[in-house]
């Protein structure tokens, strides 16, 4: 049968390459052609298959998991997959398991904490996937506050090993993904105890299971934590509980890159900075960006596509009605989503060059760019999953009812995608680490030091903190120089007025305490700011293709301007634009929202998602939404009899009953 593509028409309006800016969207060409390989060779083969996963058990669902990780890493090996192909390939296969903890945080904290021997040992089996490891940090008594952990690491001098216990219920391990049911392996984090004396947390790597019959090694329980949030959805995940009663451990299993302990039981700080051992964290934040914009522009995709399919009222003559995407009401929630997916797309891309950078700088122990990298990949994975997530039911909200099927597959996106706002840092504590940043760089203003990064901006303070905004017309807000100025102002008068409070409390802490609310807000203007400029960078950098630059122009425009207009109280009330320059960029959203609309479809269709990745009826590539909708109700185990079981039981005694009591 010929296959129709119902969005043809909307396809056909577009004013740009949608071919190149599939390239823009994925990087450069390598990196669009090895993830358009690596989409097709998972949607292709039925041993990916997922549309199943809500209706699947709890076991059914971890089983099936095991599977496919198993099958994935075979065809890793079986087609001498790079390590870029491999991790694309994982991203389509998209299904949380414990293989993204053994690669994103078990290899990662070995790389950046252990010594080259460690390295040359522990990375070796991990590579090959001979033992597969965790990242086992948080406790059921301690997440956020990893100072406060209680797992404890005592050196025994007499026999050169670590004595690995758990003090109390608290100091159980709690929450590690892999850990649960899979993990041979993991990097734990506890308190050095020598002769003693507390040197705080440290990483080890522990052994959990045998590497024969997987049973847990004497002095170890462990087990996992139990059903989470949506069907399906991370449960694929065994994030797992671990005690230990004295277990030991040599040495040399002591992460040493940081500090050391001799065979003397000596205690030896290097010249790293001890902020080292939190490495992991600022890696996988960083990843966790790029992640951000992977989930939202997916939903978004959804819901561009069904918003161009579904059509409520205003038939005429009987002509077709409304498509629901040309209300403007739809277009002003849906349109700065759209552009926040590609916001975050080009600030993750930038966040991935700082991490590289100051990992470079590390390397030849550098450490000045470590706070900036901290604040950057703290605070933007606050920003970015926050909206996200928000995001993500936004979108099931514009696809209306059928939204709230499993099969328009934004449910369980959103139930998967959620805890990002909790887990590698609570964002609101993340948002703490920025503002602390941002008052320490407040408290410099003056003092000649230059500042550079992404505070370059402070140094204008003299400036910033009187101007008022120069734009005169609608047109105005979409020169790059109007727009920063008002994001920077604002950004630094909330940051200063904080600091100015924060020096009226009896001491320091306690007026950082009171106002951190403010200081939050402060910290997510700045984090704003950074977005916004990395937009206005990329678009000011090479770009090439038919119309590319005038779109994303548009979307840099709606993702400031719609900022501008959430936040208007904060840019009001700090003097940094009038009212009527408020009036002013709201007019130009409405005429951007003008501009995208014609090319909405394109713009999601240069994500260059496959169905099976998309997985939902709704965003179907052919927009064929009803008859497949129909069709799936059939495939529901509900319809697999016409009379349901538990009739017998429940239903007819019911009726019968009813019947007699009518009869009375
Ligand atoms: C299929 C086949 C496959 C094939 C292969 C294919 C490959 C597949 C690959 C797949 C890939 C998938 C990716 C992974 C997926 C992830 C999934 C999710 C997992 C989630 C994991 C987790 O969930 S894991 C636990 C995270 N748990 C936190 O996130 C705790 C937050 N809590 C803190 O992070 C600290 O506790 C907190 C608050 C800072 C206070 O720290 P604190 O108590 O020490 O107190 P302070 O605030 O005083 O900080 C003292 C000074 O340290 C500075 N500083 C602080 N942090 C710093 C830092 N990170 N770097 C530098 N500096 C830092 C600070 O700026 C101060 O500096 P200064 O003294 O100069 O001011
Ligand atoms: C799905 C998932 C997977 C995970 N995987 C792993 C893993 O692989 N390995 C691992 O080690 N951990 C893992 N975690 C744990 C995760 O890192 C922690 O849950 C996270 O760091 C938050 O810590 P918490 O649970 O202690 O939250 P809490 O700190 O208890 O937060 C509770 C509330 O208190 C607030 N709060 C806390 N401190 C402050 C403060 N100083 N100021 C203001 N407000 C504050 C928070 O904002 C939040 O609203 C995972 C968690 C989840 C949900």
């Amino acid at each position: 049968m010929e296959e129709v593509d119902h969005l043809a028409h909307e396809r056909n309006k577009a004013q740009f390459d949608v071919e190149a800016m599939k390239i823009v969207w994925a990087g450069s060409r390598h990196a669009f052609e090895v993830s358009d390989r690596m989409s097709r060779l998972v949607a292709s083969d039925p041993a990916f298959r997922k549309d199943n996963r809500a209706t699947l058990s709890r076991k059914e669902l971890f089983k099936n998991t095991l599977r496919k990780a198993a099958y994935a890493w075979k065809r890793i090996v079986e087609l001498h997959l790079s390590e870029e192909e491999a991790s694309k390939l994982r991203f389509f296969v998209d299904e949380p398991a414990y293989t993204d903890l053994h690669w994103g945080m078990f290899v990662p904290a070995i790389k950046g904490q252990g010594t080259d021997e460690q390295h040359q040992k522990w990375l070796t089996l991990a590579y090959k996937m001979q033992i597969i490891g965790c990242y086992a940090q948080t406790e059921l008594g301690h997440g956020s506050n990893v100072q406060g952990l209680e797992t404890t690491a005592t050196f025994d001098p007499k026999s050169d090993e670590f004595i690995i216990h758990s003090p109390t219920l608290t100091s159980s391990k709690w929450w590690p993904g892999g850990l649960g049911k899979v993990s041979t392996h993991a990097v734990i984090y506890a308190r050095l105890i020598i002769d003693g004396r507390d040197h705080g947390v440290h990483g080890f790597i522990v052994q959990l299971r045998s590497l024969d019959d997987h049973l847990p090694l004497p002095g170890i329980t462990i087990g996992d934590i139990g059903m989470k949030f949506g069907n399906g959805a991370y449960n694929t995940m065994d994030n797992g509980v671990l005690q230990f009663n004295h277990v030991r451990i040599p040495r040399n299993q002591m992460l040493m890159r940081v500090s050391q302990v001799t065979r003397e039981g000596k205690y030896v700080q290097s010249d790293v900075p001890r902020q080292l051992v939190y490495g992991t964290m600022v890696y996988v934040r960083q990843t966790i960006v790029s992640d951000a914009s992977s989930a939202l522009s997916r939903a978004v995709c959804v819901a561009v596509r069904y918003s161009a399919v579904r059509r409520q009222f205003g038939s005429q003559d009987g002509g077709p009605e409304t498509q629901v995407i040309d209300y403007k009401t739809q277009q002003s929630r849906l349109f700065p989503l759209l552009a926040s997916a590609y916001a975050f797309r080009f600030v993750g891309e930038w966040l991935k060059w700082l991490y590289m950078d100051v990992t470079k700088r590390l390397q030849a122990n550098e450490f000045s760019t470590l706070p900036e990298a901290h604040a950057c990949t703290a605070g933007l994975k606050s920003l970015t999953t926050t909206a996200t997530a928000d995001g993500i039911e936004e979108c099931r909200k514009l696809c209306g009812g059928h939204g709230y099927l499993c099969s328009s597959g934004l449910p369980e996106l959103f139930a998967v995608y959620v805890p990002a706002c909790t887990y590698e840092g609570d964002n609101t504590v993340l948002l703490l680490q920025v503002a602390r940043f941002l008052m320490k760089t407040v408290s410099q203003l003056g003092s000649g030091k230059q500042l550079v990064g992404t505070t370059a901006y402070m140094q204008r303070a003299e400036h910033l903190m009187q101007c008022t905004s120069d734009v005169r017309s609608a047109e105005d807000w979409l020169k790059p120089s109007f727009i920063l100025e008002a994001f920077e102002a604002r950004a630094l008068r909330l940051a200063v007025t904080c600091a100015k409070n924060i020096s009226k409390a009896p001491n320091p802490e306690e007026g950082f305490s009171q106002l951190s609310p403010d200081l939050a807000e402060a910290a997510v203007a700045h984090c704003q700011l950074i977005v916004v400029s990395k937009f206005i960078d990329k678009i000011q950098g090479d770009i090439d293709g038919m119309g590319l630059k005038e779109q994303l122009q548009a979307l840099c425009g709606i993702y400031a301007l719609s900022l501008l207009h959430k936040h208007l109280g904060e840019f009001l009330s700090t003097g940094c634009i009038t009212p009527k320059q408020a009036a002013l960029a709201n007019e130009k959203l409405r005429s951007l929202y003008a501009k995208v609309r014609p090319n909405a479809v394109a713009l999601v269709d240069a994500f260059n998602y496959t169905d099976h990745f998309l997985g939902s009826i709704l965003g179907r590539y052919d927009g064929n939404v009803y008859p497949k909708l129909y069709e799936e109700a059939w495939k529901d185990p509900l319809n697999d009899s016409v009379v349901p079981d538990g009739y017998h039981e429940y239903v007819r005694p019911l009726l019968k009953q009813q019947l007699r009591t009518a009869k009375l």
